[in-house]
Order: C-alpha cells, then sequence, then structure tokens
C-alpha cells in the first residue's frame, strides 16, 4: 500500500494530497500543468519535504508518523526518471547502467547483477546501445536507459514524472510499449506522472486525479475515466472507456477480428496482429458510439451490441448528451446529440443498441495485457498461432 497525506506551501500554491492506494502495477497521477504532481513527486522521493504529513510505503513509514519520521532520498530506495534523463555524460550507457547497481561482493552476486542487467537490456531494447555515449542517443533512448539504471538499482518502487515529454510521435509510442511491457514483466509498482489521457490508456492500471494542490478522486482507470462527473479532469473530446476483451478469432478475407467483452458478447475490428486467446484492453471513445432503439437493419456499422442506460448527463448550452451504458457488466461511455436523446426518449434503464463502427477501431486503441506480446506476434507473423473465421 503507498499511503500518503502532504502538505506543503509553496508561495501562493497550497498542496494538500492524500491518496491511499495499493502499491503494485502502474498509478497514474494526472491533471493539468501547474495541478501539483511533480510537487508530490518529489516528495515522494524524498527531494522535498512536506510541511506536515505523513508517508508510509508497503508498511514503512518514509515521512511522519509517531516519531516524525524523515528518511532521506538515498535511504528509500526508490527509482526516479525525470522529464530529463539526466545520465552521467562522461559514462557509456553501459557505465551509466551499472552505477546504482548493488555492490557485488561474491561471484554469486555478481552472477545476479549480471543477469539481472541482461534481463533489463532485453527488456528495454537497448542491447545495442551498450557501448554508446549518452550523447550519441536520441532522446527516447535516452530515457529507456534512464529508465533502465533507475530498475537496476532495484528500486521497490519507480516513479516516473512525464517521462515522455518532448518526445514526438513515433518515439512516445516506442517508450510508451516499453513502459507497458514493463509494467507487466516487472513486479515493482510505478506510480506516473502525466497530463496525457493517451498515455494513461496506454499503460496505467489505477488514476489519481490532481486538482489545485489536491487529489479529487482516485480509483481503477477504467472506472475513473467512464465516471461523467469526473469529464472536467479526464478532458471532455478524449472521453471514452476502456474495456477488457479476449481476441477470440481472425477473418483473413475481411482482415477482421472479433474481441469477446464476456456475456456471450463480442465486436468487430481491423485485424489485430495478435493471437487468439490474447487478453487486451480497448479504449473506445464515446463520440464513435451510437444509440438506436432496436438493432438497426441495412446498416453498414458491423457492431450492434445489446445495452441498458446507466446514466444520462446533458448540459445546457452543450448540443451533446453523454451516457453511460451497461455492457455485459462493463461500463461504455456513448456522446450522442441531446435532440436525438429527447426524439429517442432515451432514459436510465431503458435497453438499447449501442452501434460501433468496426474501423473506429485500431491497432493502437488495444493493448495487450499479457505477457510476450513480441513473440506471439512473430509467432503470428510466421503463421504458426491459431485463427479462426467468425
Ligand atoms: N519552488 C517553488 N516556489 C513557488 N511555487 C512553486 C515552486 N515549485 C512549484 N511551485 C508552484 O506549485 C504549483 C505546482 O507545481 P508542480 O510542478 O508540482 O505542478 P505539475 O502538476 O507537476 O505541473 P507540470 O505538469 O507543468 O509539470 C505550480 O503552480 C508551481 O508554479
Amino acid at each position: 500500500m503507498l499511503d500518503f497525506h502532504l502538505c506543503r506551501t509553496l508561495g501562493a500554491f497550497h498542496l494538500d494530497a492524500e491518496l491511499k492506494v495499493p502499491a503494485r502495477g502502474v498509478t497514474a497521477l494526472f491533471g493539468r500543468s501547474g495541478s501539483g504532481k511533480t510537487s508530490i513527486l518529489r516528495m515522494i522521493a524524498g527531494l522535498d519535504r512536506p510541511d506536515h504529513g505523513h508517508l508510509r510505503l508497503t508498511g514503512e513509514c518514509l515521512i511522519g508518523g509517531e516519531h516524525d519520521h524523515w528518511v532521506p532520498a538515498h535511504r528509500r530506495n526508490l527509482g526516479v526518471v525525470f522529464q530529463e534523463p539526466r545520465l552521467f555524460p562522461h559514462y557509456s550507457v553501459r557505465g551509466n547502467l551499472c552505477y546504482g547497481m548493488p555492490l557485488a561482493l561474491t561471484r554469486a552476486q555478481r552472477q545476479r547483477n549480471r543477469a539481472h542487467l541482461h534481463e533489463i537490456v532485453a527488456l528495454l531494447g537497448i542491447e545495442d546501445l551498450l557501448t554508446r555515449m549518452p550523447g550519441q542517443l536520441s532522446g527516447g533512448e535516452a530515457r529507456r536507459v534512464a529508465i533502465g539504471r533507475a530498475l537496476l538499482s532495484r528500486p521497490r518502487m519507480l516513479l516516473l514524472d512525464e517521462p515522455l515529454t518532448g518526445l514526438d510521435g513515433a518515439r512516445k509510442q516506442e517508450l510508451l510499449h516499453y513502459i507497458s511491457r514493463l509494467a507487466r514483466e516487472i513486479e515493482i509498482p510505478i506510480l506516473f506522472v502525466s497530463h496525457d489521457t493517451r498515455e494513461l490508456f496506454a499503460v496505467a492500471d489505477r488514476l489519481a486525479l490532481v486538482d489545485n494542490g489536491r487529489i479529487t478522486a482516485s480509483g481503477e482507470i477504467g472506472d475513473m475515466l467512464s465516471r461523467l462527473d469526473l469529464a472536467p479532469q479526464t478532458g471532455r473530446f478524449e472521453a471514452g472507456s476502456l474495456l477488457s476483451a479476449e481476441v477470440l478469432s481472425h477473418d483473413e478475407t475481411h482482415q477482421l477480428t472479433r474481441l469477446g467483452l464476456g456475456a456471450g458478447l463480442s465486436l468487430k475490428l481491423a485485424r489485430l496482429a495478435m493471437p487468439v486467446g490474447r487478453r487486451v484492453r480497448l479504449r473506445l471513445r464515446a463520440r464513435d458510439v451510437s444509440i438506436a432503439l432496436e438493432t438497426p437493419l441495412n446498416t453498414s456499422l458491423r457492431n450492434t451490441l445489446p445495452a441498458v442506460i446507466h446514466e444520462i448527463e446533458s448540459e445546457r448550452g452543450h448540443a451533446s448528451a453523454e451516457l453511460v451504458l451497461g455492457i455485459a457488466g462493463q461500463r461504455l461511455r456513448a456522446r450522442v446529440d441531446r435532440l436525438a436523446c429527447e426524439e429517442l426518449g432515451l432514459k436510465v434503464g431503458l435497453g438499447v443498441k449501442a452501434l460501433i463502427s468496426s474501423v473506429a477501431l485500431s491497432g493502437p486503441d488495444v493493448i495487450s495485457l499479457d505477457v510476450g506480446d513480441e513473440a506471439a506476434q512473430q509467432d503470428e507473423a510466421a503463421g504458426t498461432s491459431e485463427t479462426t473465421s467468425p
């Protein structure tokens, strides 16, 4: 468990942040620029001291408590990666990686360190960079090395402060891929600071919303993104849902993949390079979900799912209304015209059909939840995975 209540006054800014979350998987601190995310992270890392408060990590008190503890940064055993990679310019990549590794006095310890180095280097895809100097690395490569260096010190938690800032689209996707892979393959919990919902979708398991120095809500990422009351903070344009699904089959003729949502429901989208049986997380934007009262005839939409309306929010001054639908025990957000809402008589408890275009969904909207995806994708490419027709 990560449990803190940290208070600090920074000029005119008052931080009073309280959070209790399980110390496993990826927890994202999400909020606008200037909301206080970095200040919270720095106090957790031990780089700044709160005016008062407490911090406990897996039972150990690092700040506050009965004896007013203050464990200094170097004794907290946390791996911290900032926006800037901060590598040592005069050390090679290998030198940087080995810098914080635990001292190895015996042969067995040296072997353990070596095995750990190989494991992390492979996980981050930096095998070919080991002899380079930091000045010869791209922005994304330097950040992967910084994350590797933090992990090799065997931290009990990894703190990432907007590690994707300043990278272009392709480099960002690449680094996100490595971070989400790390999150699934290492057992170290990650606290991830971000102000980009796309990053959250790709890596976070839990979300804590930071607003004006306070943590205003926290919870499982799918629940948080589908909560209408949090829309002003989670972002109206990118409003959507995260659904859990499983690859059921591929239709090679039409280049489609069928994903099972549970309760016998499924939806089709463009062919994914993932084997049958793969568990995935699927992002569906609210604006890509339409509503009908009956299953429409003669439509180009390939996905018609029975749903029940759980919530409706229609704000004056907006042309659209926000809906939360229940589908196979999951929450799905939809955005429809207010006029359509009135004309169709949509209300809470009504059974409807959710219509989703298969072309609204694409590869980047689907994240694998299982480890070893690359191997599976290579199998796929080699034609060795199981493939059936829908
Ligand atoms: N040393 C300081 N003195 C005065 N004000 C400060 C100081 N450090 C931070 N602040 C203020 O505290 C607030 C929170 O800053 P912080 O960097 O934690 O926000 P953030 O959410 O991480 O922002 P960003 O996403 O832009 O990095 C801001 O209003 C900032 O101006």
